[in-house]
């Protein structure tokens, strides 16, 4: 068997973020080892809130020097819907709400590479604007056969989709493009583009934030690695990633869930 991914769980959320904070710092560490920014993908849904929990409090011992450098911060999103960002359903406007607004004056700004509004109606035209983005950021210094970023910061929905890749979608199978469209997410709504399998699982570091015991069974089958579990799409990254793939959840989200390499950081 390859190397595994590592399991983080927490009593509460917030006691998980405290942690996400030292995590996301040292991957941010690491990447200014690598080059002059910290090159970041996230998802949508509940990530947002628990990022901001994470990023916007400093740790009681933590020398300021070393805290988020937003300003070298270059933020992509790991999948996005075809939604204006006003809209509830926009990731967006999910983080700058949550997150981005939040960041004290003086902290600096990340550069934040939105969708195309011009090109809601079509998610094909969207997904090559967003891939070229991407060229452009990485192009000059990394390898531009797959970009790497340095942290990938993803969700587990309840049916086991991570970023807008879903079960025994044919998406699954893409292995060209860096960013897909898809018109028909099974959960709403249905045109999004998102990041392609390749491209999560060769990031530097790719992290699942994972609350709730609504997340218990599902969790179950993907750390379990049961024949489904290993097959969906959470599955699929862990397999791909290996050692690169740290999951925090709390202690609701893997109760009766066991998995051989539970770590504290
Ligand atoms: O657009 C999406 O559907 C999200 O980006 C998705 O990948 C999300 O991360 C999971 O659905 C988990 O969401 P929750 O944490 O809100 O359950």
């Amino acid at each position: 068997m390859g190397k595994q991914a590592n399991l983080y769980s927490y009593p509460t959320v917030d006691n998980l973020a405290a942690h996400l904070r030292t995590y996301i710092l040292s991957c941010q560490k690491a990447a200014f080892q690598r080059h002059d920014a910290f090159k970041v993908a996230v998802s949508g849904g509940s990530l947002a809130a628990t990022l901001a929990k994470a990023l916007l409090v400093a740790g009681p011992n933590e020398d300021p020097e070393s805290g988020p450098q937003f300003s070298k911060w270059e933020v992509f999103f790991a999948d996005e819907r075809a939604v204006p960002f006003d809209d509830e359903d926009s990731n967006y406007g999910l983080l700058k709400k949550d997150l981005l607004d939040k960041i004290p004056r003086g902290q600096g700004t990340p550069t934040v590479h939105a969708i195309n509004l011009e090109h809601l109606d079509d998610a094909q035209e969207l997904a090559d604007q967003y891939q070229e983005a991407l060229m452009s950021s990485f192009a000059s210094k990394d390898s531009v056969k797959t970009p790497i970023f340095d942290l990938i910061l993803l969700g587990c929905g309840p049916d086991g989709h991570t970023c807008s890749l879903f079960p025994g979608h044919q998406l699954l199978r893409e292995s060209d493009a860096w960013v897909a469209p898809i018109e028909d997410s099974p959960k709403p709504p249905p045109r999004r583009i998102t990041l392609t399998l390749p491209v999560v699982t060769h990031a530097h570091k790719i992290a699942f934030v994972v609350t709730g015991g609504g997340k218990k069974e599902i969790l179950k089958k993907i750390l379990e690695a049961d024949d489904e579990g290993r097959s969906l799409p959470c599955g699929l990254v862990n397999e791909g990633g290996g050692e690169k793939v740290s999951w925090f959840t709390d202690h609701a989200a893997v109760e009766g869930v066991s998995f051989p390499r539970r770590g504290s950081l």
